[in-house]
């Protein structure tokens, strides 16, 4: 195995950097100018588009590689096979918990604010084909149709299509390959792990792109929905912001604090990727940086690379929330009183459909409207009803599926025994900071896991 150098600055050289190398704050400062230009010039806002859509190419670009390369080599590095299959059934164990607690959470917070109740709105009367797109495309999202997709055309396909999941499924059964021909392949273990070093360092590079993506999505959503939008329906936006919030620090927060780390000093460990998610509204967006950040926290390679790409499909926490609170919100604005027994049925079928959804901005949306196909009680066509505040709703969605991802990964590290918690310590704590990915071009390597 080669030594993989650990480049982080310690605290004392990170005390030396101006505060305007920080990528955090130059993510900050580039999301207060997006909101600002938005507000101010809506229409040169809305045609920023192409900034915040290209840096998200640029982070898809690189995420088959990352998970490919993660996967690989964490499994081949696990000493015994029968780990793999463990860490997964403990991952699947955890998201299935957790997401339906979310969507439960969803459901009791909609029936006790009631968000949507006075609306009075006719089903009749609303803009049906404005969403028969998104009820289309959610047509295509049978449960078959999706495990099918789960396996690639071809071995590089699953590379190149850009699809989380079959990327996945390729690098595990690599790994697991490459862990039983044993010695013989030891030169493509170590080839890989030089590969790795040299794909997080352009995820380094990459990064420093993203206050440009992030000023250019938030003055595209500002100036195409405008801050105005959130007023009709501010309850409900404001109902989910706080649940979520909630959620993070009251649930999360508890589990963290069982697993003896604080959420408040995770959530700053990763401020730089939220504020990259709240910019571009999109949490694949800082999938690879989260991946490097939770290595280099002391959670094993193998656990990170296994756990946090099977999340980004099983266990969106925000998506979750919203898919009941939503599909309650649009019954009670539509005068539709739901029995327990129907909401038993939504929740059945929302456990299903939300693990198709993804980490792009709106899949929350698709999931419910496939949800809201196959449940009769609620009308597909009341979704127009909450299409002008969707990215605004998408912002909380992937906040809070990012934060789901990282305190899982953590979680699962340490049942699996392979959480180095002095590490995790001393990162959280701030005693070794790996935040620093603009400190000058070597840094860019932050994001290298630790050897
Ligand atoms: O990015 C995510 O995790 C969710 C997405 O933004 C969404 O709109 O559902």
């Amino acid at each position: 195995m080669i030594a993989i150098p650990d480049r982080s600055p310690d605290a004392e050289t990170l005390r030396k950097v101006p505060f305007y190398r920080h990528l955090y704050v130059q993510v900050l400062v580039a999301i207060a100018l997006g909101v600002t230009l938005g507000a101010v010039w809506p229409e040169t806002g809305a045609a920023l588009k192409p900034l915040g859509d290209g840096f998200i190419k640029l982070v898809k670009m690189v995420i088959a590689p990352v998970i490919f390369l993660t996967v690989v080599t964490g499994i081949a590095g696990m000493r015994e096979l029968t780990a793999v299959g463990r860490v997964a059934g403990k991952a699947f164990a955890y998201f299935l918990f957790f997401s339906t607690l979310a969507l439960i959470v969803g459901l009791v917070v909609a029936n006790v604010v009631q968000p949507g109740a006075g609306m009075n709105v006719d089903p009749a009367t609303l803009d049906s084909k404005a969403i028969a797109d998104y009820a289309h495309k959610a047509e295509e999202t049978s449960l078959i149709a999706f495990l099918l997709d789960i396996i690639p055309t071809t071995i590089p396909s699953a590379l190149t299509d850009g699809s989380i999941l079959q990327t996945l499924f390729v690098a595990i059964l690599f790994g697991i390959s490459l862990s039983l021909v044993g010695k013989p392949a030891e030169p493509v273990f170590d080839f890989l792990e030089r590969v790795t070093l040299v794909v997080f360092r352009l995820v380094g590079i990459l990064m420093k792109a993203a206050p440009i993506g992030a000023f250019g999505a938030m003055a595209f959503t500002i100036g195409k929905y405008g801050i105005a939008s959130l007023a009709n329906l501010g309850a409900l936006v404001a109902t989910f912001y706080l649940t979520s919030l909630i959620f993070v620090l009251g649930i999360l927060g508890a589990v963290a604090w069982l697993h003896g780390f604080s959420i408040l000093k995770l959530i700053a460990y990763l401020k730089a990727e939220l504020l990259l998610v709240l910019g571009t509204s999109s949490s694949e967006a800082a999938l690879p940086s989260l991946i490097g950040k939770l290595e280099r926290a002391g959670c094993d390679k193998g656990v990170v690379g296994l756990v946090v790409p099977t999340g980004y499909s099983f266990n969106l926490d925000g998506t979750n929330i919203y898919m009941t609170l939503a599909a309650l919100f649009i019954a009670q604005a539509t005068g539709i009183d739901l029995s327990w027994g129907e909401q038993a049925a939504l929740l059945g079928v929302a456990m299903l459909s939300s693990k198709g959804a993804a980490g792009v901005t709106g899949a929350g949306f698709i999931t419910l409207a496939a949800t809201l196909s196959i449940v009769p009680s609620v009308p597909v066509a009341g979704m127009a009803l909450i299409l002008g505040v969707d990215r605004f709703m998408s912002e909380c969605r992937s906040l809070t599926n990012f934060t789901g991802n990282a305190v899982a990964a953590i979680v699962v590290a340490r049942w699996e025994g392979k959480l180095d918690r002095a590490r995790l310590d001393e990162v959280l704590n701030n005693r070794r900071v790996s935040d620093a990915e603009t400190i000058d071009e070597d840094d860019a390597l932050v994001t290298v896991p630790a050897a």
